[in-house]
């Protein structure tokens, strides 16, 4: 394929995948609620996932503390993906499975909302923690590809961005993440 095809390609299967999320508006108009709700009551946001879901992870965690657009107080959120002492020590001892269900067991309460991100929705890790959070009494929200996974079968709401390629998926999930902030910002400034 020429190389201009394949950038075309790739925009066009990004803007077809974009196109599709109107059908998730009730879906995120849901989830920004549920977020307000979990603030409200003094809980945290806190994210999980592997590869380019960790980085959503980092950068939705960093809004949430720092800002999106508006001055507002910092909100409670914590990105599971960035202390390497853990990952490394309770990979090590424990198994890569159990990196975010260990920090769940220790950070998790009952009044939290934790998104698991996972584009096939069946990383281990993101599943075992899943499971912790709902043992703890958590909210549990997937954001996976349109086929769920079993991360579909385990949290309270999925959000499916409507694609079967990961990258579309992360284009989808951070695009729906930055709605999340604009909306989360709405409730925490004056008008
Ligand atoms: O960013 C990408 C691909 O776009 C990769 O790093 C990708 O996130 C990794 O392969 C992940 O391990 C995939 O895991 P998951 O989304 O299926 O849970
Ligand atoms: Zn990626």
């Amino acid at each position: 394929m020429l190389i201009a095809d394949t950038i075309r390609s790739a925009i066009s299967a990004h803007r077809d995948t974009i196109a599709q999320l109107d059908a998730l508006v009730p879906e995120i108009e849901r989830l920004a609620k549920m977020m307000m709700e979990t603030l409200e009551r003094g809980g945290k946001i806190l994210w999980m996932g592997n590869g380019g879901s960790a980085a959503d992870s980092q950068h939705m965690a960093a809004e949430f503390v720092g800002r999106y657009v508006k001055e507002r107080r910092g909100l409670p959120s914590i990105a599971l993906t960035t202390d390497t002492s853990i990952l490394t020590s309770v990979g090590n001892d424990y198994g890569y499975d159990y990196v975010f269900a260990r920090q769940i067991e220790a950070l998790c309460t009952e009044k939290d909302l934790v998104v698991g991100i996972s584009t096939s929705g069946n990383s281990p890790n993101v599943l075992r923690a899943i499971e912790a959070a709902k043992a703890i009494g958590a909210t549990t929200v997937g954001w996976t590809g349109e086929g769920k996974g079993k991360l579909g079968e385990l949290c309270d709401m999925t959000l499916a961005a409507p694609s079967k390629v990961t990258a579309r998926i992360q284009e989808a999930h951070i695009l729906i993440g930055h709605i999340l902030c604009e909306l989360v910002d709405d409730a925490n400034t004056p008008d």
